[in-house]
Formats: C-alpha cells, sequence, structure tokens
C-alpha cells in the first residue's frame, strides 16, 4: 500500500495552512479542510477580476479532464465565506500518491474572503463524503477515492506554530509524536470528525460538562470554538479580557497570564498551554484569544490552536480521531 507526505505552510498568523496539489499536472496550493469534504479550486471560469494573486486551474490545458455535465456545487462555511460552480474529474496527486478520476469542482463565483486570500487556489475537504455539496450526485474526497490504496486507511496532521508541518497519508510516523496516541471513537453521521467532549480544564482544575456539545476536528478554522459557558468561565480567569463585538470576540491585555485550558477528546484530556493560546495581536496592547465561543452553535470546533500543540490521527478504517503530544 501506498504512502503520502505533503507539506502544510502556514499563511499570516497560522489562519490557515496551504499545501501544494497537482491536479492534472497543474499544481494549485489548497488549504486541506478536515471540517468539510469538497475539492474544489479557482478555474479559469472565474471572472479575472475575482482571480488576480491566484493560481487557477485551466481545464482545457488538461489532458486528462473529464467535464461532468449538469453537476454544480454550492458550499457554505462556518466564517461566512462560500463559492460554487461546476465539476469534472481528473488525476489528483498529493505527494506522490495520485487518486485517478477524483471529482475536482471548478469555482464559478467565490465570495470576497476567497478572492482576497490570494495565497489560497482552493479547499481540499478531508470530512465524510455524505456532506459533499455536488448535485445530483455526491462525490467521494480525495482520501476516500484513494484510502484503499493506502496502507493504512488513515491520515495523519502535524501542523506548526508559524513553521511548516506535514499532512501524511497511509502511515503514522512516530517520529513526529511523543508518548500514546489517545483515540476517541468518531461519529461520522454527521459528516465530521465528531466525537464527544464533556469535560474540560482551566489552569489545572477540572470540570465536567455534561451538556458540552459535541466537538469536530476541523484543520480549516483557524481557532478553538468552545461552549460559550466554557469561554466565559475561561476568560474569567483572564485578567482584563472582554468579549468586544467590534473586535469579534474576546480580547484582552497582551500582558495578562492565559491559563493553560484542557479539552476533552473523547475521555482524554489534552492541555493546551495558555503560553500559546493567544492568536494574534490587535493592537500593540491588546491580544486576541484563541480561544473563542461557539455562540452556542450546538458544535465545539476544535481547529488549528489545538492541531498546533497536538499530533492528530484521523483513522476512518476505526473511526476513531486520536491526539498525542509532540
Ligand atoms: C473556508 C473555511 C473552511 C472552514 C472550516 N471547515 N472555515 C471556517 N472556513
Amino acid at each position: 500500500g501506498e504512502t503520502a507526505e505533503v507539506t502544510a505552510s502556514p499563511e499570516a498568523n497560522d489562519a490557515e495552512y496551504l499545501s501544494p496539489v497537482s491536479i492534472g499536472g497543474q499544481t494549485l496550493n489548497l488549504d486541506f479542510d478536515t471540517g468539510s469534504a469538497d475539492l474544489w479550486v479557482f478555474s479559469t471560469e472565474l471572472p479575472t477580476s475575482e482571480t488576480s494573486g491566484h493560481t487557477t486551474f485551466d481545464p482545457s490545458k488538461s489532458s486528462t479532464f473529464k467535464k461532468y455535465d449538469g453537476a454544480t456545487w454550492k458550499i457554505s462555511y462556518g466564517d461566512g465565506s462560500g463559492a460554487s460552480g461546476d465539476v469534472g474529474f481528473d488525476n489528483v496527486a498529493i505527494g506522490g500518491a495520485t487518486a485517478t478520476s477524483q471529482a475536482v469542482e471548478l469555482a464559478t463565483s467565490v465570495s470576497s474572503q476567497f478572492v482576497s486570500d490570494q495565497a489560497n487556489d482552493g479547499l481540499l475537504g478531508l470530512a465524510f463524503s455524505n456532506i459533499n455539496t455536488v448535485s445530483p450526485t455526491k462525490q467521494k474526497t480525495w482520501f476516500e477515492t484513494i484510502k484503499s490504496q493506502l496502507e493504512n486507511p488513515l491520515f495523519t496532521a502535524d501542523l506548526e506554530k508559524d513553521a511548516s508541518g506535514t499532512y501524511d497519508f497511509g502511515n503514522i510516523d512516530s517520529s513526529k509524536y511523543t508518548g500514546d496516541i489517545h483515540y476517541a471513537p468518531v461519529d461520522k453521521s454527521g459528516g465530521f470528525w465528531e466525537f464527544n467532549s464533556k469535560s474540560y480544564s482551566i489552569g489545572g482544575t477540572k470540570s465536567s460538562c455534561t451538556t458540552c456539545s459535541p466537538a469536530i476536528a476541523d484543520t480549516g478554522t483557524s481557532l478553538l470554538l468552545v461552549d460559550d459557558d466554557v469561554a466565559k468561565a475561561y476568560y474569567a480567569q483572564v485578567d482584563g479580557s472582554k468579549n468586544d463585538s467590534t473586535q469579534g470576540g474576546y480580547v484582552y491585555p497582551c500582558s495578562s497570564n492565559l491559563p493553560d485550558f484542557g479539552i476533552a477528546i473523547g475521555d482524554y484530556i489534552a492541555v493546551l498551554k495558555g503560553s500559546d493560546l493567544t492568536y494574534a495581536n490587535v493592537d500593540s496592547s491588546t491580544c486576541f484569544g484563541g480561544i473563542q465561543s461557539n455562540a452556542n452553535s450546538g458544535m465545539q470546533i476544535f481547529g488549528d490552536v489545538m492541531f498546533k500543540q497536538y499530533f492528530a490521527v484521523f483513522d476512518a478504517g476505526n473511526t476513531q480521531f486520536g491526539v498525542a503530544s509532540k
């Protein structure tokens, strides 16, 4: 069976991580997103006013591209961004592993967030294909297309703070973590890498929250979005913090001490170091937190803030998600 490894390079503030993907021989930099299941790209079908700075996929220049007549797609993300377009099939290679006849969704329209994010040429979804948005027939993700060719039906994420990391497909590289991998069973019925998260700790003090929302492992989200009462409890321990609607969330004096925050991955509490829980500066003395409220959406979203501190295993063979220290 095959294995593959690809670099994940951070954008400013580690807001997102981009990886090179070859589609019909054309290389684009895509955001690998375990929180969605569409592989879509900036394409020559977009208005040129929207593609400045991006690499676009040109189906007419790929000898292996096949149009999927009549198929369309339309996706919107938790941050309000979105895109839509039509569909074809092509050979898609990542780190030397090629999925043949992979559904490739060509954007004919993208929201302003994507137009201005010139480093991002599209997304590669790594959630479960039951939430793919292609109509009339849902399409498989790249991972599900290639899974049977892999040494093991899994992939791992090693994202780093302000440095390049890796995604590995088909194997767990033991040099990338220390200690045990702590697994939680995944409920994939909603299409996400979803698990229970019924406790947390703040500054070493553990709280159980039987009513806490389930969580998803989402490499496409920058922050850690936790239930509203948990976010409140955390920032109650941060001097000078406030929930500032103009800034879009909790901010605090950069000089304040941030307590460690433990998140439950099933029965295991992964402790995130307070010193790594500041996301960005709002101004020279005010900081924006990496932990924010999910506005009681009913789902907790564990994004890159977690992946920067823990090595992660997405195990489709056993339908489980695991983390390990690194
Ligand atoms: C573009 C994009 C992807 C995601 C996470 N699934 N978000 C929040 N935004």
